[in-house]
């Protein structure tokens, strides 16, 4: 026998318990209650003559209808007259008391409970004319409150035009009636058509339904204690006594939009269903919170027998959204939950994934209409797979001892905000306590948001006064986030738990554990850029920030000479240049930094392994040079540029003292790399001053090695394959790109030499 889990026992508990509302529902009243006039037709006779449907359809535009934020026309989508609004006259009186009657027995129908009341606001005067329709679609929420849609159909002879109605896989029909107004009531979530009418005019007034009262706190006062009680005992049984903290998410039926959701204005069942929850979980000793999920199903699907009809019977038990699929079997679902609600209404940013263990339902998911899905056709090893999205409301309940860690969970803003209030009211033991309570999950949620967290987490990690908490606390963040605006809390951290757990932290956040992917080169260049600001403000602040300054800079040199050496080793001279010439400002930024800090070990360092003699290098150190140009002289030389200069200017002027290569020195060195028996006579070649051209016999493969050593390197040589004989024959072309970049070289030089001479003073 398969097991029941408490989860499923409590929604199918739920889905007994509620009074079976309908998310549609149909009352109908005698014509003589509606006096109803249109101005330049006059009082409009009921059931409606064919005139003046007419007449109406003469003074009537096309309506148009909500997509998004837009209001579209498109008679493909919806084709219908509506009369202007200032036109129609209602008699009040005798009608709001109709109204008024009608609209508490659709109250009821819906499943909302007594104590809460729908009110109607005229919304339109809509006239189809055979063959006219309205296609499926949901109605936007056009006011707060708004609940629902209420559309009164004036009795006339028109056939078809019927109005159909659709929520969690179940389907209403409504004809209009020859004699009565039939009042049909749904709600917003429902998507609905009206088919084309066949004959006659079908005329009706829509209306928005308003909820005004507490759906659910009606509903709270006539929960039945025993069921109460069986929920309250599967939330004992779901929670069990483990230590773990866990939620039960219960999803409701309606769908609800962020502007419509709240406590008060639940629809429907999910009213008194909310209701029976929020008393359980009291009994239980639990909190609740309402909140919006997203669940996204992939499944399984196989083609299915296309149908080819546009209006679907009814009766047909398959309501599949356009019938080309059958689903088979659920791969995975995922559910997330943002936009959470306290039992106050008070909202808390929220983005949080929950597991299927904690998840249940009393209407499966996949009974319910997705907002997108996309059918991927054969996918490998499940065949057709097709994903599909939908929106649900759901309430999340957990025991009241893990309250914190909960909530956490769903926000870690919160749950810095709320460990500085009890440091700020004293209550340090307490912070404490919960904060050791993230430490199974912070690393993952803290991720989120870290960046805008650091600055809160880091004052918070202070007054915990816990090595170890704090170390948890701060552990997620990365080194690129560190801003000046941090130095003050960091510095304050950093005294208070001593050197090595500093140093500890500081490598974690250079992500000495973290793939290197994670943070990218651009990032950690242009946070290095930023570094001496940081440096200038933690040196101001009243505690060691100076030490805390040595320790970033001492940690982030490391991976920056390692990238240095990386891109030195770049065979083809362009990109190495170019991505030498981009390292320099982070060089820059963080040689700078020694300035501030006094750093001289460092500085020392980083100076002496620029002033190597090497050409490319020198790209690296020019770009450093000029990225520093803006710091003050003084702050230059105490960060060993001026020595960084020197050596450059000594390097360029002996580069320029070279001779410049005569017009019949055609001689080309080939880097170092491969020492194979082609590449010995390539470079023969290549050396030799006089030989401009090489006509050499090669098979393929070895034609591919010495373009690939030609072209790796970037060599101003041309390479040709002539392909007659046999093997065929590489021609080989020095060209006039040799001397063409020399030239630009000596100019470049010239122009570095003359920009070091004006820009130092120390030569
Ligand atoms: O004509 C009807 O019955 C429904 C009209 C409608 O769906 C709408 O106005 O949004
Ligand atoms: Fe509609």
């Amino acid at each position: 026998m398969a097991t029941i889990f408490p989860r499923d026992r409590f929604a199918s508990l739920l889905g007994g318990a509620a009074d079976a509302g309908s998310f549609s529902a149909r009352r109908t009243a005698r014509p003589d209650d509606l006096r109803l006039e249109v101005t330049d037709i006059g009082p409009i006779t009921l059931p409606v003559s064919v005139r003046q449907a007419k007449e109406l359809c003469l003074i009537g535009r096309p309506a148009r209808f909500g997509k998004g934020e837009q209001t579209l026309l498109d008679a493909k989508v919806r084709d219908t007259w509506q009369v202007p609004k200032s036109r129609v006259k209602i008699d009040k009186r005798r009608w709001n008391v109709t109204l008024r009657h009608v609209l508490e027995r659709l109250r009821a129908d819906l499943g909302l409970p007594e104590g809460c009341e729908l009110t109607a606001e005229f919304h339109a005067m809509l006239v189809y004319a055979p063959g006219q329709f309205f296609a499926p679609h949901q109605d936007s929420e056009k006011a707060d409150g708004m609940i629902g849609t209420l559309v009164v159909t004036l009795p006339s002879a028109a056939t078809g035009g019927v109005l159909v109605v659709e929520h969690a896989g179940q389907t209403a029909t409504y004809r209009s009636s020859k004699e009565s107004l039939s009042f049909v009531a749904f709600y917003a979530d429902c998507r609905h058509h009206v088919r084309p009418v066949t004959s006659g005019y079908r005329v009706v007034l829509t209306y928005n339904l308003l909820l005004k009262g507490d759906s659910v706190a009606a509903a709270a006062g006539r929960t039945d204690p025993r069921l109460t009680a069986e929920l309250a005992e599967c939330l004992n049984q779901h929670f069990g006594d483990s230590d773990e903290p866990a939620r039960l998410v219960y999803l409701l039926d309606h769908e609800y939009t962020q502007r419509g959701l709240g406590w008060a204005r639940l629809k429907g069942d999910d009213a008194s269903r909310a209701a029976l929850v929020r008393a359980a979980a009291l009994a239980a000793d639990c909190e609740v919170a309402l909140a919006l999920a997203e669940v996204h199903e992939q499944w399984i699907a196989e083609d299915a027998e296309p149908n080819g009809r546009y209006w679907d019977d009814d009766d047909g038990d398959e309501t599949e959204e356009d019938g080309d699929y059958e689903l088979q079997e659920l791969i995975e679902s995922t559910t997330s939950l943002d936009c959470w609600l306290d039992e106050g209404d008070e909202a808390t940013p929220t983005s949080l994934i929950v597991y299927d263990d904690e998840v249940c339902a009393t209407t499966p998911t996949a009974d319910l209409s997705p907002h997108a899905s996309s059918y991927e056709g054969y996918l490998g090893n499940y065949g057709n797979t097709l994903e599909r999205w939908y929106r649900r409301a759901a309430i999340v309940v957990w025991p009241r001892r893990w309250a914190f860690a909960i909530r956490a969970q769903a926000s870690p803003m919160w749950a810095l905000d709320r460990l500085a209030d009890l440091v700020r009211a004293g209550d340090v033991a307490e912070a404490r306590d919960a904060a050791a309570m993230l430490a199974p999950f912070w690393s993952v949620v803290a991720k989120a948001n870290a960046e805008q967290m650091l600055g809160k987490a880091l004052t918070v990690a202070h007054d915990l006064d816990e090595p170890g908490t704090a170390a948890m606390l701060l552990t997620p963040f990365q080194i690129e986030m560190l801003g000046r605006s941090h130095a003050a809390a960091l510095a304050r951290v950093a005294v208070r738990y001593g050197d090595s757990w500093t140093r500890e932290l500081v490598d974690v956040w250079f992500g000495r554990d973290r793939p290197a992917y994670l943070a990218s080169q651009q990032q950690r260049a242009v946070w290095l850029e930023s570094l001496p600001a940081v440096c200038d403000a933690l040196c101001e602040t009243p505690e060691d920030g100076v030490s805390v300054g040595r320790l970033l800079s001492a940690a982030a040199w490391t991976p920056l000479r390692e990238s240095v050496d990386r891109t030195l080793r770049y065979p083809a001279p362009s990109h190495r240049h170019a991505a030498l010439s981009e390292l320099g400002p982070a060089v820059a930024g963080l040689l700078l930094s020694t300035a501030n800090l006094a750093a001289a070990d460092l500085r020392d360092e980083m100076v002496a392994f620029l002033s190597v003699d090497n050409d490319d290098l020198l790209v690296c150190a020019m770009s450093a040079l000029r990225a520093a140009h803006t710091a003050s002289r003084a702050t230059r030389a105490a960060a060993g540029l001026d020595v960084v200069s020197r050596h450059c200017a000594a390097r360029l002027a002996t580069r320029l003292a070279r001779p410049i290569r005569s017009a019949d020195d055609w001689s080309i060195e080939l880097p170092a790399g491969c020492h194979c028996e082609l590449c010995q006579t390539l470079d023969a070649f290549l050396t030799d001053k006089a030989r401009r051209s090489f006509e050499w016999p090669l098979a393929e493969q070895r034609r591919r090695h010495v373009h690939a050593r030609i072209d790796q390197h970037e060599l101003p040589v041309r390479h040709q394959t002539r392909r007659s004989g046999r093997p065929y024959t590489l021609v080989l072309t020095k060209t006039e790109a040799l001397f063409a970049r020399e030239r630009e070289a000596r100019q470049r030089d010239q122009t570095d030499l003359a920009w070091l001479d004006r820009t130092s003073d120390a030569r």
